[in-house]
C-alpha cells in the first residue's frame, strides 16, 4: 500500500530564552491509504507538535534537529524547512478540536466552503462549487444540505459544526486528513457519530487519517494502527489490538490502567 505520510526519525526542539527543549525526539510513524493511525498520549506528550509539523502549523520558536516527512513520496519537511509556513495547500486536511473556533462566526457554511474552494482549486467555477459544497455535506451524511449551506455556524449543534469542519478538511479532496482532538469537546453520543463517520469517508475515499486523541478506549473502536507517545517520543506503536491487548511497555500499561472502563 502507498504511503500517504512517512515521518523518519523527526526532531524538533523550541528555542525558550534560555535554553532548547526538545518537543519530539526521533519519531518515526507511516499513514498509508485506507488506513486509520491514532496517535495517543498523555497531555504534554507532543501529539498536537506532531500532528502540527505535517501541516506547517508550529510556533515561530520551533525548528527541526533532524529527520523529516514526506507526503505521497515528496520531501516537506527536512532540517532547515520553515514549520510554521502552513504550505500543505489541499493536499493534507486538518480538523481541529473546538470546530466553533475553527469556523468563522459572520460567514455562512456556504462561504466557508466556498473560500476553500476557490483557495485550492484554480480556476473552479460557481456552478462546480455549488455542486461540491453539496457533494461534500451529502458525504457528511448532512441530509437538509440547503439549510446547513444557508446557516451560520451558531445556528448549527455541535455534532453539525464539526461535520462541517470535517467536509471543510476534505472538501478539496486531499489524500491525508489530520484529526486533533477534535471530538474531545463532544457528548459521547455525538462523538460515536463522528468516528463512525471516520470510519465510512476512510473506506469510501480511500483517504488515509492520523487521529490524535488522548482517548484510548476511542483509538482502539477507531484506530487501524497505534502509536504511543510519552515525552515527544513515540514508545510503543502496533496494531490497534496488539497495543491495547499486549502492551509491551510500561508507560502504555499505565495509560490503559487509568481507564475504569478497561479493568
Ligand atoms: N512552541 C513551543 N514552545 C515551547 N514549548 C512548546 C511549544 N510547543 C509545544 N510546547 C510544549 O511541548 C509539550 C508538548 O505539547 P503538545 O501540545 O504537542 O502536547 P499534547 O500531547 O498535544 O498535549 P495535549 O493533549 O494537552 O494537547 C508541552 O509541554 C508544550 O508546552
Amino acid at each position: 500500500m502507498t504511503e500517504l505520510l512517512t515521518i523518519s526519525g523527526l526532531s524538533i526542539s523550541a528555542r525558550l530564552a534560555d535554553c532548547d527543549l526538545r518537543l519530539l525526539d526521533d519519531v518515526d510513524l507511516a499513514v498509508r491509504r485506507g488506513q486509520i493511525v491514532g496517535v495517543v498520549g498523555e497531555s504534554g506528550s507532543g501529539k498536537t507538535t506532531l500532528a502540527r509539523s505535517v501541516v506547517g502549523l508550529l510556533e515561530k520558536n520551533v525548528r527541526v534537529d533532524g529527520g523529516s516527512i514526506s507526503l505521497a513520496g515528496e520531501q516537506v519537511v527536512a532540517p532547515g524547512v520553515d514549520l510554521t509556513a502552513g504550505v500543505r495547500g489541499g493536499q493534507v486536511g486538518m480538523v481541529f478540536q473546538d470546530a466553533s473556533r475553527s469556523l468563522n462566526p459572520l460567514m455562512k457554511v456556504r462561504a466557508h466552503l466556498a473560500e476553500v474552494l476557490h483557495r485550492h482549486v484554480p480556476g473552479i467555477d460557481k456552478d462546480e462549487v455549488r455542486r461540491r459544497s453539496v457533494e461534500v455535506l451529502e458525504q457528511m451524511r448532512i441530509t437538509d444540505t440547503a439549510r446547513v449551506l444557508d446557516s451560520y455556524p451558531h445556528q448549527l449543534s455541535g455534532g453539525l459544526r464539526q461535520r462541517v469542519a470535517i467536509g471543510l478538511a476534505v472538501v478539496t479532496r486531499p489524500s491525508l486528513v489530520i484529526a486533533d482532538e477534535c471530538t474531545t469537546a463532544l457528548d459521547v453520543t455525538t462523538q460515536t457519530k463522528v468516528v463512525e463517520l471516520f470510519r465510512t469517508l476512510v473506506d469510501e475515499l480511500g483517504i488515509g487519517l492520523l487521529f490524535v486523541t488522548h482517548d484510548l478506549m476511542l483509538a482502539s473502536d477507531l484506530c487501524d494502527e497505534i502509536a504511543v507517545m510519552s515525552s515527544g517520543r513515540v514508545v510503543e506503536q502496533g496494531t490497534a489490538l496488539h497495543v491495547l491487548e499486549s502492551p509491551e511497555q510500561d508507560y502504555t500499561r499505565r495509560l490503559l490502567a487509568a481507564i475504569p472502563a478497561w479493568n
